[in-house]
């Protein structure tokens, strides 16, 4: 049988000024499933979800993703299978949105030529497939990434995710910095972007009802512990209280509800 996308085994993390970010976290990741870590703030997603590609280091635990140790010498390998959509999205503003989403090339062709500018003509080609494939215009292409709307700039993060075909995608609160409106716009779209790649899909969410709509599984925590772990039909008031508490999620604007 295939190994997990993702393993987390016994993972435990303390930073260096003593805070407790997580406690025995194990969780399996199946390849293909989109699974949505929910939790209130300062539960520990994102200390987690960041653990996948090394961004954070666990004191306890190991990180195994499609069966291979995730340690100093195997990470850069395994980075090139991981890709990563941000909540503020991380474009650099003064450059073109074409250059932004090339970018995600950096794990194979390394910071001296992408600083440089020098991408291959098939990167190119590429970039301009994932645009489309994200519903950006050609026009947008050349323009300065920071002329763009939110949304549009979110866009630009997702294809560049999606730049060297990952197996895996993190998705640290993607509609976080976007007005609620078009958040389902941009989950769908991840969603489709990884069903269509066969890709495994790790995003951390504020918002139930987007996590319902969009999950195939949902894991939530809670001062750094694992407290459910269901389909979104098994999210009901009794998992949400253990979750958030007898205080609940926030309300959103949305008409959602956010941690
Ligand atoms: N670099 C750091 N140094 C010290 N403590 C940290 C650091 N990063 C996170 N923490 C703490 O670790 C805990 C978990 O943080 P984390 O950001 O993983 O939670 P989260 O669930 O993603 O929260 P949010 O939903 O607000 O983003 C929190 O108490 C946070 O303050």
């Amino acid at each position: 049988m295939d190994a997990p996308a993702i393993s987390f085994r016994k993972i435990g993390k303390r930073y260096p000024d003593g805070t407790r970010a997580l406690d025995d976290v194990s969780l399996d990741v199946p390849r293909g499933q989109f699974c949505v870590l929910l939790g209130p703030s300062g539960a520990g997603k994102s200390t987690l979800l960041r653990m996948a590609n090394r961004l954070a280091e666990p004191t306890e635990g190991r990180v195994i993703i499609e069966g291979r140790d995730l340690t100093p010498r195997t990470m850069k390998p395994i980075r090139r299978r991981i890709g990563m959509i941000h909540q503020s999205f991380n474009l650099v503003g003064r450059l073109s949105v074409a250059a932004n989403i090339m970018t995600g090339a950096l794990p194979a062709l390394g910071p001296a030529r992408v600083l440089a500018g020098l991408f291959p003509d098939a990167l190119k080609t590429k970039a301009c497939m994932l645009a489309a494939s994200v519903g950006l215009d050609p026009a947008h292409m050349s323009r300065r990434a920071d002329s763009l709307s939110g949304g549009q700039q979110q866009r630009v993060g997702i294809a560049r995710a999606f730049m060297l075909d990952p197996a895996i995608v993190l998705a640290d609160e993607p509609v976080a910095s976007l007005d609620p409106r078009i958040s389902s716009d941009i989950l769908a779209l991840i969603r489709d972007q990884a069903r269509v790649r066969g890709a495994t899909v790790l995003c951390s969410l504020h918002q139930i009802e987007l996590a319902r709509t969009f999950a195939d599984r949902i894991v939530a925590l809670r001062h750094g512990r694992l407290v459910f772990d269901g389909t979104p039909a098994e999210l009901d008031r009794n998992a949400i209280r253990a979750i958030y508490g007898e205080a609940g999620p926030v309300p959103i604007a949305s008409g959602g509800l956010a941690a």
